[in-house]
């Protein structure tokens, strides 16, 4: 919920993790829960998902199409995953943090890395660990959307994603659903207080004060 009392600036929530270890799940609960948090929707040169729905989960784009966007800098960030390109469209995001929203962000570290090179003030960033390498082949096979050749090459990039744990300002061990959801909820309360994001202090201060 936007504050009553002190305008803000909007905040940069980035969620990364090596791919099956929940992201995704913990994305959608929160972005049910908060309606102060919209979901910035990527590019993508992969292939959809059975159920992905074009403008929904990605904007599914082929490669020409993708270079064109990064020429004419329509991108706030993007990077190579697994052999296809992602970005972040600039346009949608820039407009709900000038409008004091905050902005979810389901991106790898490269793109996080790249937010921080131009956006450090903004941005808050959470790492989603599996609480083992065996529930998270688990969670990969269960979610039953790749086939056992993807599974595998995604296991095989678990540890190289994982390296970049400390590059993050919190980590979540994504061991049950409920609780991980309430302890990025947790993260985000806290960062919307902090002081440089109440862009209206000064003002509300100096009314409360204004005797
Ligand atoms: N840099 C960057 N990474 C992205 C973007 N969109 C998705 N990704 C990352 O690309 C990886 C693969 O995503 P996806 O194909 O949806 O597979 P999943 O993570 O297994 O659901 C994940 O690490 C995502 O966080 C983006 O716009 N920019
Ligand atoms: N804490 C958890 N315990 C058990 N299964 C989980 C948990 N978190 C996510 N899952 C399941 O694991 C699979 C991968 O989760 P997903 O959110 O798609 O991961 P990511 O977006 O990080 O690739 C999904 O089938 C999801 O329902």
């Amino acid at each position: 919920m936007q504050d009553a009392f002190v305008q803000r600036r909007g905040l940069m929530l980035v969620l990364s993790s090596p791919s099956g270890a929940g992201k995704t799940t913990i994305s959608r609960e929160l972005l049910g829960r908060d309606g102060n948090l919209a979901l910035s929707v990527s590019a993508t040169t992969r292939a959809p998902r059975p159920g992905e729905e074009d403008g929904v989960h990605y904007h599914f784009l082929d490669e020409g199409e993708f270079r064109r966007m990064v020429a004419d800098g329509d991108f706030l960030e993007h990077a190579e995953v697994f052999g296809k390109l992602y970005g972040t469209p600039r346009r949608p995001v820039e407009r709900t943090l000038d409008a004091g929203g905050d902005v979810l962000f389901d991106i790898d570290w490269q793109g996080t890395r790249q937010l921080r090179d131009t956006a450090r003030a903004d941005l808050v960033s959470v790492f989603v660990l599996p609480p083992s390498m065996d529930a998270l082949a688990e969670r990969l096979r269960q979610r039953g959307q790749d086939s056992e050749a993807v599974v595998r090459e995604r296991m095989a990039k678990a540890a190289d994603e994982m390296s970049h744990w400390r590059e993050y300002d919190y980590i979540v061990v994504n061991e049950s659903i409920p609780e991980s959801v309430r302890r990025v909820e947790a993260i985000l309360q806290a960062e919307r207080l902090r002081r440089e994001r109440q862009t209206g202090l000064p003002d509300f201060v100096g009314r409360l004060t204004d005797v």
